[in-house]
């Protein structure tokens, strides 16, 4: 490592709260050394951070190691021999008396230049002694050693002044249990034990590197060196995070942060230059994911329970655990998001994809559906041999259930209305409302009036039921021969209630064919899945979510009637409606389509012949004076405007022509723009104009979207010439401002009426 890294790295240790760290090897090279007076001279060291550094038995390196360090508060000197039989014989070609003696000289040469270093810079130190290869060390003789050090020493105390002897692993030759073993024989057996910090320092040739420092914890050591993620010679040192977080699961604090692990696992990586293999306890990128089925379902099934338990616990005030299958840490404790936990391949079950439809869309898949939709999942893994992204599964539900946008299928809703027909005596349950599960319990009747794409035409159908859902099978059944029955229906809110405005509810429904219900036992069905603020809306969107999955097969459905005629009797109101619809893009109000029926039918009768859509759609301008811009003969504008007084009333003030005379400005107010409307022309009209009904609805999109009005105004004059006269009529208008396109639909409107004058 280059200084700049090992600064870094030491700076994120710091950040996890590790409070001794062994920074160097000082007598090794010109880095090393450089690095530590770095440190030193540039403040880098917290003062309740201790620095180690290593040395070996040597006294020149000893000076070395000594120097780099003096001026620093606190330094740990760690000085180690090799004591095990093949070291003494093969490596150092030393009897024990020698290794003794090694021990004991370079301990009181560092207890002479420490004492020394004290004096001149105030650097407090702690002696570390390591007899290296101490696991293939006699076990008496390991001690011997250490109690030798331990008065070379000479002032082994109590608290600070405590010698730390470590005792290695170097090479990890034997089970983890003998580990233990010789650290509680080292325990029972060194004298003045609590002059000392036993210190664990475990390698990981076996694997057990981690299983060898926490059975040496429990067998007495206290204190335990390691890497992070187990760097070190061969396979490594222990590594201290999954040390930590081994005793956080089991609900010890570490005292240490690991709460942002990603970016300890990247300043770690790129300081290391080596890798984090992808399985790697708590760091490994695969590790909180799940591919397979059973363990997806559990873990979705572990999420749901935990959501209620912790609910209660919160209600109680008592902690909320952690207790989710295959999980045993949770992730965002680590800063770790939920996105990787679920990952879908053909191994994978509903379970696993129904939980990342919900993380990811928010829905919560009825069980019926989430079979249904995970063969289409399975379908797709097992013939691509690929894992399924989560987008790739969003992506394969939207298409599959024309869901959201740019996934429209053949049906699509463009505007509705739902009215109770109260007056209508409820109709008892039919044999085949018995079986749906519908949501519609109330058993007033509802009638569905409302425009649908088709195919890309738009068609008004109409049609009635026990509920909404059920008026809009009705309807489709009607107009469009699409015979559906409801087998299943469930909602569910989207957001939590708390959320209040932004709640949306999400409906499911299961269709079969009506028809085979009837004929036969085929159970086919089709599921579809609606999301809307609106209650009713999300249901209606799911219906033709189905429909649309049902006529996938490209089925024909009945086209629009091209001709509406007296005689021809196939063509009601709806047909009419959907001329208008799609010509002019006008969604009449149901009681403005059945006024223009009936002009409809006069004419035709008129004319003795079948009308065509040219003709249905002049007509409607001409009896409408719709996109007429010939000057009104009655009451014309020429300018208005809207002033907002206090509270909701408003003013209307405009400049206006009646009968041809010249124009006057007259103004009103009212609670809105069109009552301010009636009460500025009634100080002209004689008699009452008043407002019956009124709807409106945008027309076009993004900055091409106008205001489409209607207004059914009804008028009732007294008079000697007028006895007493009530009439009423539609207007209509557009306009890019929705005041003036509401004005404009009045005016025409009172240009229809025969409106009298006041004196
Ligand atoms: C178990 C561990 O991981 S301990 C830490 C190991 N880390 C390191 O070794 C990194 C730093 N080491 C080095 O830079 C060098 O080895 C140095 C500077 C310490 C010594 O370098 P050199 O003098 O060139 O010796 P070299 O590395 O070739 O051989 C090591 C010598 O030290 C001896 N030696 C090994 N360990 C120790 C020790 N703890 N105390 C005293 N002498 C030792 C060896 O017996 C050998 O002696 P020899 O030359 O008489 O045969
Ligand atoms: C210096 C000693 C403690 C060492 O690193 C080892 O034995 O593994």
């Amino acid at each position: 490592m280059t200084i700049e890294q090992k600064t870094t790295f030491f700076r994120e240790l710091v950040k996890c709260g590790v409070k001794q760290i062994e920074v160097a090897y000082p007598s090794a090279s010109d880095t090393d050394f450089a690095f530590v007076r770095g440190l030193i001279e540039k403040h880098e060291i917290p003062d309740d951070v201790w620095i180690q550094v290593l040395t070996p038995a040597r006294e020149d390196l000893i000076r070395r190691t000594i120097d780099s360090v003096a001026g620093s508060k606190h330094a740990i000197i760690h000085m180690y021999n090799a004591t095990s039989p093949t070291f003494r014989n093969v490596v150092f070609r030393n009897s024990k008396e020698q290794t003794l003696d090694l021990a004991i000289k370079h301990t009181k040469i560092i207890r002479q230049l420490t004492e020394e270093c004290t004096q001149k810079y105030g650097t407090k130190f702690i002696y570390e002694y390591s007899p290296e290869t101490f696991t293939q060390t006699e076990p008496d003789f390991a001690i011997e050693v250490c109690e030798a050090v331990k008065k070379a020493w000479g002032k082994a105390g109590l608290g600070d002044e405590r010698i730390i002897f470590n005792l290695p692993s170097t090479v990890e030759i034997a089970p983890p249990n003998h580990y233990a073993d010789q650290i509680e024989n080292f325990c029972n057996k060194i004298s003045e034990r609590e002059k000392i910090i036993v210190s664990l320092h475990p390698h990981n040739d076996r694997g057990t590197g981690i299983a060898s420092a926490e059975l040496g914890t429990l067998a007495g050591g206290d204190r335990i060196e390691g890497c992070f993620f187990g760097n070190g010679e061969r396979t490594g040192n222990v590594d201290l995070v999954t040390l930590a977080l081994n005793l956080y699961t089991q609900g010890i604090p570490p005292m240490l942060d690991l709460s942002d692990l990603q970016n300890t696992i990247d300043v770690v990586t790129a300081c290391n230059d080596l890798p984090i293999p992808a399985r790697y306890p708590y760091a490994g990128e695969l590790v909180y994911t799940a591919f397979s089925g059973s363990h997806q379902d559990a873990i979705k099934k572990g999420f749901e329970a935990q959501r209620l338990r912790h609910e209660e616990c919160k209600a109680k005030g008592e902690p909320l655990l952690w207790d989710i299958p295959y999980l045993p840490i949770d992730p965002a404790d680590l800063g770790q998001t939920y996105e990787a936990l679920i990952r879908v391949n053909s191994q994978s079950g509903k379970g696993g994809i129904s939980y990342l439809l919900k993380q990811n869309l928010h829905l919560d898949l009825p069980r019926k559906m989430q079979v249904a939709f995970y063969q289409v999942v399975q379908e797709v893994s097992d013939r691509e041999a690929r894992e399924m992204t989560v987008d790739d599964i969003t992506s394969a539900f939207k298409r599959t259930y024309h869901f959201g946008t740019g996934h429209k299928g053949r049906l699509s809703l463009r505007s509705f209305k739902i009215s109770s027909l109260d007056s209508e005596k409820p109709k008892p349950k039919t044999e085949s409302d018995q079986d749906q599960e519908s949501g519609e319990e109330d058993d007033t009747q509802r009638r569905f009036d409302g425009t649908v794409s088709v195919d890309g035409v738009y068609r008004v159908i109409r049609g009635k039921g026990n509920g909404p859902l059920s008026a809009l099978l009705d309807a489709l059944r009607t107009h469009l021969s699409l015979d559906f029955a409801i087998r299943e229906y469930s909602e569910h809110t989207i957001n939590d209630a708390d959320e209040g405005e932004n709640a949306q509810a999400a409906s499911y429904v299961e269709l079969i064919s009506a028809t085979e219900r009837k004929t036969t036992s085929t159970r086919q069905s089709w599921w579809g899945v609606g999301v809307d603020a609106d209650i009713a809306r999300s249901g209606l969107r799911a219906v033709l979510s189905a429909i649309n999955c049902a006529i996938i097969d490209g089925r024909e459905l009945p086209n629009l009637k091209l001709s509406v005629g007296f005689h021809s009797k196939s063509s009601g109101q709806e047909d009419v409606a959907s001329v208008i619809v799609n010509q002019l893009g006008l969604e009449l109000p149901r009681r403005f389509q059945a006024a223009f029926f009936e002009v409809v039918q006069r004419n035709a009768l008129e004319e003795a012949d079948e009308i065509s859509i040219d003709g249905v759609t002049q007509l409607f301008k001409d009896t409408y004076k719709y996109q007429n811009d010939s000057p009104s003969t009655k009451v014309s504008m020429e300018s208005f405007k809207l002033d907002h007084l206090d509270g909701s009333r408003r003013s209307l003030t405009g400049s206006f022509s009646f009968f041809g005379g010249a124009s006057r400005t007259i103004s009103g107010t009212g609670n809105g723009p069109l009552s301010s409307l009636l009460a500025a022309l009634h100080t002209q009209i004689a008699g009452t104009l008043s407002i019956r009904d009124y709807w409106e609805h945008s027309i076009g999109e993004g900055s091409e979207v106008r205001a489409a009005s209607y207004v059914d105004l009804v008028y009732e004059v007294t008079g000697e010439s007028t006895k007493n006269l009530k009439s009423s009529a539609w207007g209509v208008a557009t306009d890019t401002d929705i005041t003036a396109s509401g004005v404009k639909a009045v005016l025409n409107a009172v240009n229809d009426l025969n409106v009298v004058l006041k004196n």
